[in-house]
């Protein structure tokens, strides 16, 4: 019988973000509208959306063997999993998720403490509940379905426990953000059996390698231009790179070709320098992955 990992793909928030990463790394995820078995082109792979809320739950089991989830949902289920790594990203940018505490813009509240006796709306009950256990601060925490916001502004409770990410939902509904409780990002995790296999751990440390390298590479780009050999070392001490810049004889020549990989917005910046050492035949590339 062949090998096949089975794989969790979160659905909601991150699901697209996460098929886009996986082109990236080389796999073509295809999610048909209300199928929750999405295609993908890897024979060794069949994929399952699951909510980030359950995706620990269904990993522990070994209902799946790994997946893709907030860390903030499987810290808050206590999953008994193994993080393979973490990465980056959220639903529409490179950044982390916040939860952060949340009143009415005209609210008195100015710190967590001033909470004191009042009620929490949240999705994140348990996270919440210690939060505020942890200072001695009473409070009673109430689970929301979402649309959590809403009910800050309605006067449903006294504050919320929300996740951020471009704060535009905040913004919109006229709250305030009083401080900050937790960062999250989307973490690889995956079971002890399946760890335990030695053909599925080196495959989720394969797909967990090209998609890190996938994201480094987002924002970089290749740098490869002609110079004489005389201009190479004030050429190597401004251009930017992974680790030395790579120099190169031309044939019969004695000038070398030098390659290296830098930050995209530092290009505009580096050109002119580089032409004014002397520099020619420079061309930029663009970076799949960096492993
Ligand atoms: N902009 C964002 N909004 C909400 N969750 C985000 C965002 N970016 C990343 N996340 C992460 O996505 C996960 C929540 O995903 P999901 O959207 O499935 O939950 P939900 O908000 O309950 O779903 P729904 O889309 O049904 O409202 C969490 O791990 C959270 O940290
Ligand atoms: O800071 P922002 O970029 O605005 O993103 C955060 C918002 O996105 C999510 O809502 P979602 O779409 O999941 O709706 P919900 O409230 O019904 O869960 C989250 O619950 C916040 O409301
Ligand atoms: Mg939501």
């Amino acid at each position: 019988m062949s090998n096949i990992l089975q794989f969790g793909i979160p659905k909601g928030s991150l699901e697209n973000a996460t098929v886009d990463l996986f082109k990236k790394a080389g796999w073509q995820i295809s999610i048909s509208s209300r199928s929750y078995f999405p295609g993908i082109d890897d024979d060794e792979m069949s994929c399952k959306l699951i909510r980030p809320q359950e995706m620990g739950k269904y990993v522990q089991r070994g209902t799946i063997d790994a997946g893709i989830a907030g860390r903030d949902w499987v810290r808050e289920n206590e999953s008994d999993v193994i993080e393979v790594c973490e990465m980056v990203y959220s639903k529409v940018s490179r950044r982390p998720a916040r939860w952060v505490l949340v009143v009415n813009k005209d609210s008195q509240v100015q710190k967590p403490e001033d909470l004191h006796g009042a009620t929490i709306s949240t999705e994140l009950v348990g996270f919440t509940k210690r939060y505020f256990a942890e200072r001695n601060i009473p409070v009673t925490v109430e689970f929301s379905w979402g649309a959590t916001e809403a009910k800050v502004v309605d006067g449903l409770c006294d504050a919320i426990v929300e996740v951020t990410e471009t704060g535009s939902t905040i913004k919109a509904n006229g709250l305030r953000i009083v401080c900050e409780l937790m960062e999250s990002v989307p973490v690889l995790v995956v079971n002890k059996a399946a760890w335990a296999d030695p053909w599925k751990r080196e495959k989720i440390e394969t797909i967990a390698k090209l998609l890190k390298s996938a994201l480094a590479a987002e924002g970089m780009v290749g740098l490869k231009l002609n110079a004489p050999n005389s201009a190479v070392e004030a050429i190597t001490r401004i251009l930017p790179s992974l680790n030395q810049p790579t120099v190169a004889h031309l044939f019969n020549s004695d000038w070398v070709s030098v390659e290296s990989v830098l930050p995209e917005k530092d290009v505009r910046k580096i050109v002119p320098e580089l032409l004014k050492l002397g520099a020619q035949g420079i061309v930029e590339y663009p970076l799949n992955k960096i492993i």
